[in-house]
């Protein structure tokens, strides 16, 4: 080989080496630069920036929306609060105004519309004085593409946005915004409206009215000292956040009510609600398509709740949901052959089981589960066993007792000459609270305590008289009449 030949290589080599190194040490001196420069940018434009765009608007914000985390799952506690605690400010200050029916029923709750704003002021202790305000403004949803968030429906989000000076920002934030919250809590304490709601809508959701439901304990009849077991354990329930902690339970309590009709089991939700002084969730099984919907239900329960199911041996082929299966299966299959869409609700037992102690029972705390059965032989023992239904409550006939509390409550006779007829008769027949307080209610204006009394004697023995006969149908409620003939 040459020596023309080797250095004709090596400058080839080496001019190759060369440029590699030149390429690198521009992508590295790039790299430095870029670094450089964000620091710099970090350091010394970005606090420029802040500082102009300071100037030009020197309020900070904080943004309190209607939903929490990403979902819309389960509206947010700080929003409600606020909106309560602006509702003062709102009515003096706001020009444009909302308006729903409050507690009152000649009052209104306001709030503000879109786009509006009020002033607040720190308290002495805060700082003091600075006006700050606040605005509500309804903004449609950023879309967010990454997770090809396009082209889905755009929903509107609605908050409040709190604006204030960055000298305040340790007051406000420390200070001004957990005292709203508090001040929220309280005037939404005061200003509660109880609920009765239902998944009646074809939405998978709640509807609701206002509730309004009369019953108590002091004008529920039954033995009192069952009674007083019940409001003790109620109480206790109420009291016990603690006491859940402490153990790692979930704040919740299932209560199984079972009973002939009559017996008073629906009045019983109602005292029990009215007592806590909690909503109604009063779930209609059969409108529940899937596991999932009665999920989504229950998670939109809130908390100081009674959520109910009635009558949970009709709803759900529960009893038979293993025994059954195959029939089920072969209905189905006559449903399509007929062309027939199976309407039938798909909620299974696990699904129950699941909505009442599966993880997400847990979400939001202090809810009462209550069922409600005439027949508590149907029902799968998975579903009633204590951990699930906790308490079961027996609602029986009338007794003596229940009888002279209806007495006092229906007629106000403290005593009379045949209460103790009416009781012994209730030791030999079988009459329900519903049917007694039935026949205690006067009828007419001539009707009096004697009379209905005698009235009641007289229905007391008949009921007697079919059962030794072997009638056996005495006085019957009148929802079981109806449903019989259904
Ligand atoms: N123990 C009771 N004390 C006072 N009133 C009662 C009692 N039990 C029933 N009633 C009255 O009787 C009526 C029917 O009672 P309720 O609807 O609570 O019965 P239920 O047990 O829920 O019946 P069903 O099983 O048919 O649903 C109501 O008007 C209720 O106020
Ligand atoms: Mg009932």
């Amino acid at each position: 080989m040459d020596a023309g030949a080797v250095w004709g290589g090596l400058s080839l080599n080496s001019g190759v080496v060369l440029s590699l190194i030149a390429v690198l040490w521009a992508v590295v001196w790039q790299n430095l630069q870029q670094l450089q420069l964000q620091h710099f940018v970090k350091r010394h434009v970005g606090r420029h920036a802040r500082r102009f765009a300071a100037i030009v608007d020197p309020y900070l914000s904080v943004t309190i929306g209607e939903y929490d985390g990403g979902g819309r799952m389960r509206s947010a506690e700080a929003y409600k609060e606020v909106k309560a605690y602006l509702a003062d400010t709102t009515a003096r200050d706001a020009r444009h105004l909302r308006a729903e029916g409050a507690k009152d029923a000649d009052r209104l709750e306001l709030s503000m519309v879109d786009g509006e704003e009020v002033a607040d002021v720190l308290l002495p202790e805060e700082g003091g004085g600075t006006v700050f305000w606040w605005a509500y403004s309804k903004a449609p949803q950023q879309q967010d593409w990454r997770w090809g968030g396009g082209g889905g429906e755009q929903e509107n989000r609605r908050y409040y946005r709190l604006f204030f000076l960055d000298a305040h920002r340790d007051a406000v934030l420390n200070a001004y915004l957990p005292r709203v919250r508090r001040e929220g809590r309280d005037v939404m304490v005061k200003n509660r409206r109880r609920k009765l709601s239902t998944n009646i809508s074809v939405h998978q959701s709640w509807t609701h009215v206002p509730f309004e439901h009369p019953k108590t304990f002091a004008t529920l009849a039954m033995d009192p000292a069952k009674k007083k077991e019940i409001v003790d354990d109620l109480d206790a329930f109420r009291n016990g956040k603690d006491y859940y902690a402490q153990i790692g339970k979930a704040w919740k309590r299932g209560y199984l009510l079972h009973g002939p009709p009559g017996t008073g089991k629906s009045a019983m939700v109602a005292a029990m609600a009215n007592h806590l002084d909690y909503d109604v969730f009063d779930i209609e099984l059969t409108s529940v398509h899937s596991n999932t919907d009665l999920r989504k239900l229950f998670i939109e329960t809130t908390s100081k709740s009674i959520i109910v199911i009635e009558d949970i041996d009709c709803s759900l082929d529960l009893t038979g949901a293993r025994t059954k299966k195959k029939d089920a299966e072969d209905d189905n299959d006559k449903a399509a052959k007929d062309g027939k869409k199976d309407t039938r609700s798909k909620v299974t037992l696990s699904g129950l089981l699941n909505f009442i102690d599966g993880l997400w029972s847990a979400c939001g705390g202090e809810r009462i589960i209550v069922f409600t059965t005439n027949h508590l032989e149907k029902l799968d023992p998975a579903l009633i066993r204590r951990g699930r239904m906790d308490k079961h409550i027996e609602m029986g006939y009338c007794c003596g007792p229940a009888f002279e509390f209806l007495a006092r409550t229906y007629l106000g006779v403290e005593e009379h000459e045949l209460f103790a007829t009416v009781g012994s008769l209730l030791q030999e027949v079988d009459m329900t609270p519903a049917d007694v307080a039935e026949n205690l209610t006067p009828k007419s204006a001539s009707d009096d305590a004697d009379s209905c009394l005698r009235g009641l004697v007289a229905a007391l023995e008949k009921t007697k008289e079919d059962k030794a006969n072997g009638r056996g149908m005495g006085q019957q409620h009148p929802e079981e009449q109806d449903r019989v003939s259904e």
